[in-house]
């Protein structure tokens, strides 16, 4: 695991803007994997701006997100397909057909995920995948204790995920309880992994991460230790209770 110790969520986002940006000047046919929340909105906004520079073209790029709720339809302003579209897609020349996010409003949720696996399997897999974490370690919305083989499935959130989610709804309530993620097994597949990580609301989270021996189910994040591409990109305020605060490290 790479780690790059930068000053502020604003530093972060333009690192990974540009790791991206260079995957896709490098390979226009990119398989990007995509995160929701609020940590990637920055790294979007820019890839808009290098876009509209006419420094990067998406047209042939093909996207899989992590995850969406159960029971939101794409119109939803809080379906993460919506989010997608608010911060990326409507803004930048990707065809709608190459965008993917699991089908959150599917008769059968657990056909949908089948599905969604099978996609990415015929996409022949992901080239680079952009993750945030959550307060309890989550990647997409694999909570505490899941598998590290499973592939995507359906997930009952936690409430401290819901909780943490609610700021986007008018309340806790209306968070569904559900929703579809891609798992562990399939994040694990993708060729590079890029973590983004901020804000002092997440230095538990990366302290428990960077001081772990190996990886352990009740810590989801901790699946990336073993895999052997994973850069973390990570703020001072993420970094505040870890041993790592300053300069770049591997
Ligand atoms: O960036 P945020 O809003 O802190 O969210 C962190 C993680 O939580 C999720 O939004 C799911 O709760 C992920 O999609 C995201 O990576």
């Amino acid at each position: 695991m790479k780690l790059i110790c930068v000053k502020d969520a604003a530093e972060m986002s333009a690192y990974a803007a540009k790791q991206i940006g260079d995957a896709v000047r490098r390979n226009p046919k990119l398989v990007l994997g995509l995160a929701t929340g609020g940590t990637p909105k920055e790294t979007y906004r820019l890839l808009v701006e290098e876009y509209n520079k006419k420094a990067i073209s998406f047209r042939n790029v093909r996207t899989v997100n992590l995850d969406e709720y159960v029971g939101l339809s794409s119109a939803d302003p809080n379906s993460y397909r919506m989010y997608m579209k608010q911060n990326l897609f409507d803004k930048i020349d990707i065809s709608f057909d190459n965008c993917h996010l699991p089908d959150g409003i599917a008769s059968s949720p657990s056909d949908a995920c089948v599905r969604y696996d099978r996609m990415i399997n015929e996409l022949n897999g992901i080239d680079l995948q952009l993750l945030g974490i959550g307060r309890n370690g989550h990647i997409g919305f694999n909570e505490p204790g899941t598998p590290f083989d499973a592939g995507t499935h359906l997930v009952k959130l936690s409430e401290s995920t819901r909780k943490a989610n609610a700021r986007y709804f008018h309340s806790e309530e209306e968070v569904p309880k559900q929703a579809i993620t891609m798992g562990i097994g399939t994040i694990l597949k993708s060729r590079a992994i890029l973590l983004i990580v901020s804000g002092s609301s997440k230095a538990d989270a990366m302290g428990r991460l960077l001081s772990l021996n190996g990886p352990d189910p009740a810590f989801p994040a901790s699946a990336l230790l073993m895999h052997p591409d994973v850069t973390v990109i990570a703020d001072r305020e993420a970094l505040s209770k870890s041993k790592i605060k300053a300069g770049a490290t591997e």
